[in-house]
């Protein structure tokens, strides 16, 4: 049986220069029904950070701490890049490995988050990938090639543990008297999306729940009782129903009601992108000024040495565990062949364990 001797870090991709914003986004608007004028006003978040999103490079960062972290585990594993929207692309990356001699491959998906955005759609870059790989390959079929998704770790106390570190550490940074507010803020997405992706338990899908009990857990750990957990970054038409409050309005609210400041926890995103960088630092941050609010903005997970160490025990829990080909693919979960001792229930969930191949 082949063991898994590679590792795939697939994430959302973003420009590196000005003229690459308008594809980069027309690439990840395509099909989706987001406003002209949405798109140009992104853009310009964009242009003012020079025409380049920090995405890529927060993921190189991760890669060579997970890197490091595996290597001193004994486990030389090359780590690979691809990204859904921009270079390098995923089936570009998937044909390199393929042509490296990889046939058993791992894949960490930067979301936490169960839905279509987090899971579903990485999930669907892997299957094109692969469909991809077929016809610019056509013998790989003799040899085929499988793709194993790690589950999403929103409910991982590695991820957990390291937002709390976070959390604690914008805390700690600041008077504890009087008390900031802490907000916890994920992006927003059309209440209809979310009711796609369940169990729907009281009209909201798993991604808005999974968000909620997330938030729930790193508050009941730092021992805070009285939090907010808002939204962001909503595109969209107008008429479209998405999840509110948006995080400046509600940062308007608190403002009025006498609160003196706010710690904000992207809890939402892992590392500091356009959506942290611009949407917060930028918009929330100037909001508060203008309110008088104090405004400290919480680092994301990034490259915390508890959360690459979770990834690094995502790693070596699902390498070891079977590769055959026979294996379901996607669409059979909880068949997928892992052993029991390592199989954790939410792996037979959606955004669980599962396997990809050809075709
Ligand atoms: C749930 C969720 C996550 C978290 C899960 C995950 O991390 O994957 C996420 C992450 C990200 N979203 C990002 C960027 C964008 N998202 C957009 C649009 C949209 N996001 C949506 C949802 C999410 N998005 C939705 C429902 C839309 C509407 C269009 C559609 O239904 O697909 C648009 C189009 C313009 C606009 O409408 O804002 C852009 C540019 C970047 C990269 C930032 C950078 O470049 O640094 C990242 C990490
Ligand atoms: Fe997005």
């Amino acid at each position: 049986m082949k063991k898994f001797d590679a590792l795939l870090l697939l994430s959302f991709g973003g420009p590196e220069q000005p003229d690459d914003v308008m594809p980069f986004l027309e690439n990840v608007t395509r099909g989706r029904g987001v406003p002209r004028e949405r798109l140009e006003a992104v853009a310009e978040h964009y242009y003012h950070l020079g025409g380049r999103s920090p995405i890529n490079q927060c993921n190189r960062d991760m890669i060579t701490a997970l890197d490091a972290e595996l290597l001193a585990r004994g486990r030389d594993l090359p780590i690979y890049f691809g990204n859904r929207n921009w270079y390098p692309f995923v089936a570009d990356t998937v044909e390199q490995m393929y042509r490296d001699g990889h046939r058993r491959v791992l894949v960490f998906g930067t979301s936490a988050w169960d839905g279509y955005s987090g899971s579903v759609q990485y999930h669907e870059d892997i299957a094109g990938a692969l469909d991809e790989l077929t016809r610019r390959i056509p013998d790989s079929a003799d040899d085929p090639m499988l793709l194993r998704k790690l589950p999403q770790f929103c409910t991982e106390p590695g991820f957990l543990n390291a937002c709390e570190n976070a959390v604690r550490a914008a805390f700690e940074s600041l008077p504890a008297d009087p008390a900031p507010r802490l907000v916890f803020t994920a992006h927003s997405i059309p209440l209809a999306a979310d009711r796609k992706y369940g169990p729907v338990i009281d009209g909201r899908g798993i991604y808005s729940r999974q968000v909620a009990d997330a938030s729930a857990e790193v508050a009941r750990r730092l021992g805070i009782d009285d939090y907010d957990q808002v939204w962001q970054s909503r595109s969209g038409p107008p008429q479209v129903p998405w999840y509110e409050p948006d995080i400046c309005d509600h940062l308007t609210v608190l403002a009025d009601s006498g609160v003196q400041s706010v710690v904000v926890f992207p809890i939402g995103f892992i590392s500091d992108h356009v959506e942290v960088v611009w949407d917060l630092d930028n918009e929330a941050r100037t909001l508060c000024a203008e309110r008088g609010l104090g405004f400290l903005r919480a680092a994301t997970v990034g490259t915390d040495p508890t959360f690459v160490s979770l990834i690094a025990d995502l790693t070596e829990r699902y390498a070891d565990s079977g590769g055959d080909l026979d294996a379901p693919g996607i669409g059979d979960n909880g068949q997928v062949n892992v052993s029991s001792d390592v199989l954790r229930p939410s792996d037979t969930s959606p955004g669980g364990i599962q396997n990809f191949r050809f075709p």
